[in-house]
This record gives C-alpha cells, structure tokens and sequence, in this order.
C-alpha cells in the first residue's frame, strides 16, 4: 500500500534565516520521485519536513487526505520511513538488531518481534544483500555496508512512504544500481535525494529539482534535465543524449578547462 504525498507551499527558517522558500511538488503514489539540486540547496532540510521530523512555518505536507503534522506519531512512524544522510547507531547492536529497530512502530509497549517481524527483518537483509551479515556487529561494518543496513531497516518498517536522503552515498557501482532499482520497484512512495543527476534520470519517475531552497522545474527527468536548466542551477552545461533502449536522458559533463576550474576555488589535481 502507498500514498501520495503532496507539499503544499511550504516555508521553513531557522533562526529567523528562511531556508525553505513556499516549496510545492507532488511525489505520486508507488513512484520514486527525486529530490536534486546543489550543496546547501535545501534537500535534507525538505526531506526532514516531509518526513514529519520538523514543522513547516507556513503550508502543509498531505500524506494522501492527512495533514502529516497531524498525525499522530505512532500511526506517521508506521507510514512514513526516513533514511538520513548518516545514519549512525550508539549501542553496540548486531545487523540484525539494527534492521530490527524498523519494526518497533510495529509493536506494542514491550511486545516482542513476531514471526512477521522477523520475516519482515529477514526479507529486508536479503533485499539489500546483507543477509550474511545477520549476526555482525554493525560498528564493525564498512560505510557502505552500514548504509545498506540503514536501507534495510527502513524496508524492514513496510512504510507506505520511504524518503532517503542521498541513499546511495557510499555505495559502490553496482551497490549504487542495486539500492536505486530496489527503491524503484518497492511499490512505495520513494522520495529520495540524489545527487547523481544520471542516476536519477535512469531510475526516478518524476524529479523536483531544487536551487537555494525553493523549486527551478519539476516533471519527468527528459522535462527537468535539460542543459539550459542544468547550467541555470549547477553553472555547468552538460551534454544531452536519450538513451536508445529507455528513451530517458543521459548527461555528458565534459572536462572543466584547469584554467576555469583554477579560478573557481576548486582544486584540480
Ligand atoms: N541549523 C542551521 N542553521 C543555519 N543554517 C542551516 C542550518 N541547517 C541547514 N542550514 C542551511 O540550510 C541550507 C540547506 O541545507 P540542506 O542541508 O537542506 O542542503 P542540501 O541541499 O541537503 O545540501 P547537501 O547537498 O550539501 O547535502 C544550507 O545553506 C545550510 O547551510
């Protein structure tokens, strides 16, 4: 079961400095929608919003008819998974304790785990290919893996909305394809921000692209990835293809001069 999601003119400050500027998109029910856009852009500071961790200052965030602020926080637990940028883990928990954690919306006070909890644990392992890995202590991991068991853990909680925040950090190649198609095809509302604009051309349904924290274009990736956009946010301007088998775009970023890139602060080996 999904939901769609809808962010309806939503502002958000901290400390009296606006970061969210009245931003609006609709991520689609059972879709993956991309959230893209620069360093500092506002990304993670939406996706927290949408995720219920923070309070919009004006506008609202609808999980299908339901105001999300509203909801109480169990029932938003249930429905609504959030991956963060860096998840870390304080006690000193095996892998499958860790994905475990996923189910405790699932419970009552002091219930313990039941046989579709522990399905639900195990069906989540497997999905991201840390199954071996059941009974490792998740501090001994390496980033990537501990990443993927973070994945698992939101998977394990069966949410109707998964928002991840620049889930494939760390991963590597394959890892990166893996995690994207399995967001994909979860059936859920995925809402992820990516950084790797080709990554989330081949795998988003819809992609909400971001710039210093209100939204420059939203649609299909072929509508939003286009070189005037991209150069417009990003200050490049790639090349565009479409892929002949899927028919969605690929971009082509060619070599920064050593001149250019000298004078632009960035540092060029
Ligand atoms: N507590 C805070 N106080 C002041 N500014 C903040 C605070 N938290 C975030 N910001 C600013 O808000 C802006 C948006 O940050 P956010 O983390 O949402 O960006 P992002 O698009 O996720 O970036 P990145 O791609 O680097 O992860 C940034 O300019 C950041 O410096």
């Amino acid at each position: 079961m999904s939901a769609p999601v809808r962010v309806d003119d939503v502002r958000y400050a901290i400390d009296g400095i606006p970061l969210l500027h009245g931003v609006s998109l609709t991520a689609p029910a059972g879709r993956l929608t991309g959230v893209l856009g620069p360093n500092g852009a506002g990304k993670s500071t939406l996706l927290r919003l949408i995720a219920g961790l923070t309070r919009p200052a004006a506008g609202r965030v609808l999980l299908g008819d339901h105001d999300l602020h509203r909801l109480p926080r169990k029932v938003r637990a249930r429905r609504v998974a959030y991956l963060e940028q860096q998840s870390t883990t304080e006690q000193p928990l095996l892998v499958r304790q860790v994905v475990e954690l996923g189910r405790i919306p699932h419970l009552g006070r002091w219930q313990p785990p039941g046989p579709a909890d522990r399905a639900a644990v195990l069906d989540a392992l497997v999905a991201v290919g840390m199954i071996e890995y059941a009974e490792r202590r998740w501090s001994t991991l390496s980033g990537g893996e501990q990443q993927r068991v973070q994945l698992a853990r939101a998977l394990a909680q069966q949410p109707e909305v998964l928002i991840l925040d620049e889930p494939t950090n760390h991963l590597d190649l394959a890892a990166q394809l893996t995690i994207m198609a399995q967001v994909a095809a979860a059936g859920r509302t995925g809402i992820a921000a990516v950084h790797d604009l080709n990554l989330a051309a081949s795998y988003c349904d819809r992609v909400v692209l971001l710039s210093g924290g209100s939204v420059v274009a939203a649609g299909t990736p072929a509508e939003v990835l286009t070189p005037d956009v991209i150069e417009e946010v990003y200050g490049v301007r790639p090349r565009t293809l479409a892929d002949p088998e899927s028919g969605r775009p690929v971009l082509i970023f060619d070599r920064i001069p050593a001149a250019t890139a000298a004078g632009s602060g960035v540092q060029v080996p």
